[in-house]
């Protein structure tokens, strides 16, 4: 039997396409260990309260031994009253022909009215992930409206990114995922990502040894990785779903159970002003988990051509902060 007390996840746009892909996989345990009980709150805009409650239906009719309670509710106070995660995944996603910036007003309300509820109603070890678009800047402006949270507690998603270059060097070198470690995102989760891999290993050869071969590099690796969403977009008629809702669940569950030893993986939080990148941006780093919380990865050397690409993903993600209006 069981005697570990259930936490409280609450996730946003649970009608969503990412929401739909994500509940289930957190009820059998995917996300925070097939130990602990788990009481799920689907928050979601009146007009989609149908969709959630036909989810929440489909939830008990998993009759999963690990989830003790689902709520569905349209008041975000009630929806993160005592929530330990919050998974920020409702807004609005962008469609064929529409650029992210445009996305920056839409959303930042919500992520203002969001962070200041979690501020005043979260439990108090809340951990937020923020996977609506343009989610770096939407984690620093629910971050900006939570000044009693501690800021790292507030991330975004970048892993989706992460597990793309992971399996675009699976491509290229013929070696399964799981003998690749140490890949690094850099900046924002936008086109000017970088993903980095002059620091990783593949099997017994170094990353740096693969990006020799700078024309795959250049003009292969890193737009295919960067524009994977814009592709997944262009086919699928919509954004990426399954493969985010599995990112959002690695990342949390790497946030609590902790990263593989020798690996790091990519989150974006705001910086402590490492790597020359400004403090309080909500940029993507190598991190390890440790004890329950991240911590960057410091040190590693970045060359002149990973710098123009880190500054350049900078200076995007700071274009982005003066748009919105933060307290
Ligand atoms: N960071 C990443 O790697 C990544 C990857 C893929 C998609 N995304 C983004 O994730 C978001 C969700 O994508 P989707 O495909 O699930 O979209 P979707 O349109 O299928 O679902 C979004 C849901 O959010 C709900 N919603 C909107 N505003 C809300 C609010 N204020 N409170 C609660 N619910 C709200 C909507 O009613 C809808 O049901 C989009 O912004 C998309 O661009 C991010
Ligand atoms: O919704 C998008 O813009 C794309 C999405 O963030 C993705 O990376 O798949």
């Amino acid at each position: 039997m069981n005697r570990r007390m259930p936490v409280t996840v609450t996730v946003t746009g649970a009608a969503g396409s990412i929401g739909y892909a994500s509940v289930f996989r957190i009820a059998a345990g995917a996300m925070l260990g097939h130990d602990q009980p788990v009481g799920l709150r689907l928050l979601e805009l009146p007009q989609a309260i149908p969709g959630a409650v036909g989810t929440a239906m489909e939830l008990d009719d998993g009759a999963f031994p690990l989830l003790t309670s689902v709520d569905v509710l349209d008041d975000p106070r009630k929806a993160f009253d005592g929530a330990s995660f919050g998974l920020l995944i409702g807004a609005r996603p962008r469609t064929k022909g529409m650029e992210r910036a445009d996305l920056l007003a839409a959303n930042s309300d919500i992520f203002a009215a969001q962070g200041s509820v979690i501020n005043d109603v979260a439990a108090d070890d809340i951990r937020v992930i923020v996977v609506g678009n343009p989610a770096n800047t939407n984690a620093a402006v629910a971050a900006a409206h939570a000044p009693e949270v501690p800021a790292d507690r507030f991330t975004a998603l970048t892993r989706l990114d992460h597990n793309r270059a992971i399996a675009q060097l699976a491509r290229r070198t013929g070696a399964s995922v799981t003998e690749i470690s140490r890949v690094t995102v850099w900046g924002n989760h936008s086109a000017t990502q970088y993903p980095d891999i002059f620091h990783a290993r593949v099997g017994d050869r170094s990353g740096s040894d693969i990006a020799a071969d700078r024309d795959w590099l250049v003009d292969d690796f890193i737009p295919t990785v960067a524009r994977r969403g814009t592709a997944i977009i262009e086919a699928r008629g919509s954004s990426s779903a399954a493969s985010a809702a599995n990112a959002t669940i690695d990342h949390v569950h790497d946030w609590v159970l902790g990263t593989r030893p020798d690996d790091w993986t990519s989150v974006a939080l705001p910086s402590p002003g490492v790597y020359g990148i400004p403090e309080g941006l909500v940029c993507s780093f190598p991190v390890r988990s440790v004890d329950g919380g991240w911590q960057i990865v410091e040190g590693l050397d970045i060359n002149d051509f990973s710098r123009a690409r880190i500054d350049a993903s900078v200076a995007e993600l700071q274009s982005e902060r003066e748009a919105v209006r933060t307290p």
